[in-house]
């Protein structure tokens, strides 16, 4: 299986607070995989760095073959693209920012989720609920043609019936080489999707394992063995 993402000996601060420490991490091509952990763990910090947001670490962070920051940049879509965005613009003017910025992103791609979402595109953005401005960012994030998925706590505020049609339109969405990795709170919601889990506590990863692995050979739910590996790593 090729490897899509290698993070090696990732150490990263801010404000000369520690966030992440020693990072390691391969993924391959083609999975989805859960970034778990509890709040401040580092998720949305790691997320960040691998999608070139964030400058200044130490170590190596490689996507599709990419180590500089404007070639990761073109190749992962993450979901803080509205980070910014004016609030009185329109759903379908930020969509063509969209498409000029990014060259891989796909306009009627984006129209098909947007029509799936049930968003009106000739809203503006300050008039969206939390809800539909979740559902717009996971259209505009996944209306791109990307080989990395960034999706950051991507269902908060998104009602659950919404939430099940998401989840399983996924994977019919993403392109089967490119990987997707979600973080969520709910792990109970998303682990029937997920290939793999990353765990994160304290600055460092404390688990990466195949979802297959964690229900025949430690035969637990994705959500047990997280909370049991968290618990324990506490004590
Ligand atoms: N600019 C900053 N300066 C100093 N510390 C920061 C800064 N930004 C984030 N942090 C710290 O980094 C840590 C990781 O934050 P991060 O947002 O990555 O966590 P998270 O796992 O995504 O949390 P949550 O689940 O609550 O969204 C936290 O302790 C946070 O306080």
């Amino acid at each position: 299986m090729t490897d899509l993402l290698q993070i090696e000996h990732l150490d990263y601060q801010r404000n000369y607070h520690r966030i992440l420490t020693d990072i390691n991490l391969t993924l391959p091509a083609g999975q989805i995989v859960g970034l778990l952990g509890a709040n401040g763990a580092g998720k949305t910090t790691l997320m960040r760095l691998i999608a070139g947001v964030a400058p200044h670490f130490r170590g190596s962070i490689t996507v599709a073959g990419a180590t500089a920051i404007a070639a990761r940049k073109a190749v992962v879509s993450y979901s803080a693209l509205l980070a910014g965005a004016p609030a009185n613009a329109r759903l379908e003017q930020l969509a063509l920012f969209c498409e000029r910025l990014y060259p891989d992103f796909a306009f009627a791609h984006f129209q098909q989720l947007a029509t799936e979402f049930a968003l009106d595109c000739h809203a503006k953005l300050s008039t969206l609920s939390k809800g539909n401005q979740r559902k717009f960012t996971i259209a505009l994030t996944l209306a791109r043609r990307s080989q990395l998925y960034l999706l950051d706590e991507p269902f908060d505020g998104i009602d659950s019936m919404t939430r099940k049609k998401i989840l399983a339109g996924i994977i019919q969405w993403k392109p089967d080489a490119a990987t997707m990795v979600i973080s969520d709170h709910h792990v109970g919601d998303i682990a029937n999707l997920l290939d793999s889990v990353v765990i994160i506590k304290d600055q460092r990863i404390v688990a990466h394992e195949r979802a297959d692995t964690i229900r025949e050979t430690h035969h637990q739910s994705i959500e047990d063995y997280y909370e049991a590996l968290y618990e324990e790593a506490q004590s």
